[in-house]
């Protein structure tokens, strides 16, 4: 079993640390250890990005860039090794590994671009003597903390553009998927990226943020994980007014309209229900059907996830793995439990699995007072309720404190779009189950963030604007 160490100032750090267990949520064995560090190691790695952060912020955007560029390449030679280590670390199936990979280093690639497209201006002065030169500077030191669910793209949608802007970083993995975030950091060493400019920290996570929250040094804190340890972060935050970006909790609705392409509107829910088995802040949590054709699409729907293979994301041919830890497999069958308590038929799966691995579970005769309909699942359950008017299921999306994603079935693209300007919601699949991507801006309205990751508008959140006014 490997033991893995941290790496601080391009250093490998923690041997002499105790250790803390990785294991493989699909078997339970215990796959590698990471040091279990704490405040003295995260304040040595915000002391080397401190030091690192002038010479990298004086770089030229192109060789910011070009290094990106190197990482990128090396990522993509090494993309089966790192999706294999997914696999094992996270649970998810090989493929859909793969993709996060390629996902991930697509927001590199994106951002060593956007590196040079970050633009000042010259605002025209009220002064004839004058001159204002609007002037965009790197924020300074960041500190990253990610969440499981994505262990690569978390970390790549954040560092992407923090590197790209001049900043450096300090990292914390979630301490389920550690490794993942470890080899990413060795590999930008590879590339090139000098010691200092890139941080990875593991272990007592409280003892390792409130370090990172104290620190005068750190400008900055991105966060990707539950509302909860959100609002926490965001409390710290204020003690010395860092910027923020916080990506948190969701709760999707899927609207299908009568309208619909129901085999199209069929494999948009299963895309956007079962990835990653139903653990990603964008799942559809709630499914909304017209009355007149629930009948038609649940047949379909059903069929279709009768065919989703559960078992060891390393074998071929699985698309559910497990659930990330005993916990979240509690809260799953406890939403399901509760959802058959108050009158929901389960037409397929509803209980737990052998370890950690649970059924796709379909629930029909769905009402608003079942958890699953309040509270975010996390897992692989599809509740199905139905409704009669556009008005009535707008409001009923609508009426929840997160607004990260939803999603609209429709082959009528102005009530597509005129709905979709409706939905309180950040991010919007009209027809399409699998909207993220680099190239857009990723964010939640209401208690599912602040900020955006991706887009033009990604980079702005590793940003100072300041503006030079010259007397002449
Ligand atoms: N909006 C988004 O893009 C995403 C949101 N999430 C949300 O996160 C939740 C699941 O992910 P989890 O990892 O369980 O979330 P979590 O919030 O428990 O953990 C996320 C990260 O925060 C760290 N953390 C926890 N308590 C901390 C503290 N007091 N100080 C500093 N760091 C702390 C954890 O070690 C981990 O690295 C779900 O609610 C999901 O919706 C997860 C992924 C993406
Ligand atoms: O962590 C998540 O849930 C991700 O943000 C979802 S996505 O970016 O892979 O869609």
């Amino acid at each position: 079993m490997k033991a893995y160490s941290m790496i601080i100032n391009g250093k490998n750090v923690g041997e002499d640390l105790s250790k803390i267990d990785v294991t493989n949520p699909s078997t339970g064995n215990v796959i590698a250890t990471v040091p279990d560090g704490g405040a003295e190691e995260a304040t040595q790695a915000v002391a080397a990005a401190y030091t690192a952060f002038e010479k990298w912020s004086d770089r030229t955007a192109y060789e910011r860039s070009a290094l990106l560029e190197k990482w990128y390449a090396l990522i993509n030679e090494h993309i089966d090794e790192l999706a294999e280590t997914m696999t094992v670390e996270q649970g998810k199936p090989l493929h859909e590994a793969r993709g996060e990979m390629n996902y991930a280093n697509g927001f590199i690639s994106w951002y060593a671009e956007q590196a040079k497209r970050i633009y000042g201006e010259m605002v025209p002065a009220s002064h004839s003597n004058k001159r204002i030169f609007v002037h965009k500077q790197p924020v300074g030191v960041v500190a990253v903390i990610t969440p499981w669910n994505f262990p690569a793209a978390m970390i790549t949608r954040k560092v992407g553009p923090a590197l790209a802007a001049g900043c450096t970083v300090v990292i914390k993995p979630a301490e389920q998927t550690p490794i993942t975030a470890i080899k990413l950091v060795k590999l930008a060493h590879e590339a090139g990226i000098p010691e200092g400019v890139i941080n990875v920290v593991t272990g007592d996570a409280k003892a390792i943020g409130d370090a990172w929250l104290n620190d005068a040094r750190v400008r900055k804190l991105t966060f990707t994980g539950s509302t909860e340890v959100g609002k926490l972060l965001m409390r710290g935050a204020a003690e010395t007014v860092k910027k923020i970006s916080l990506e948190l909790g969701g709760h999707a609705p899927a609207i299908v309209m009568e309208d619909c392409d129901i085999d199209k509107a069929v494999e948009g829910v299963i895309a956007a229900k079962y990835r990653n088995a139903g653990q990603t802040c964008v799942c559809a949590n709630r499914i909304y059907v017209h009355e007149s054709i629930v009948d038609a699409f649940s047949v379909k729907f059903i069929e279709r996830v009768k065919q989703l293979q559960v078992g060891d994301g390393k074998q071929e041919g699985v698309h559910i793995g497990p659930l990330i830890d005993e916990a979240a497999v509690k809260k799953v069958q406890s939403h399901v439990d509760d959802a058959q308590e108050k009158g929901a038929n389960v037409a397929v799966g509803g209980s737990r699995k052998e370890g950690l691995f649970f059924e796709p579970t379909v629930l029909l005769n769905v009402t608003d007072d079942m958890i699953c309909m309040q509270e975010e699942t996390f897992g692989p359950v599809t509740p199905i309720t139905t409704f009669a008017t556009e008005e009535e299921v707008l409001k009923r999306a609508n009426d929840s404190i997160y607004g990260l994603a939803a999603y609209v079935f429709t082959e009528n693209l102005s009530k597509g779009i005129r709905m979709s300007e409706k939905l309180e919601y950040g991010i919007v699949g009209l027809n399409d189950g699998l909207p993220s991507t680099p190239q857009a801006p990723f964010g939640g309205f209401k208690q599912s963030g602040l900020g955006r990751e991706g887009g033009h508008q990604g980079i702005d959140e590793y940003i100072e604007v300041k503006y030079i006014s010259v007397g002449l």
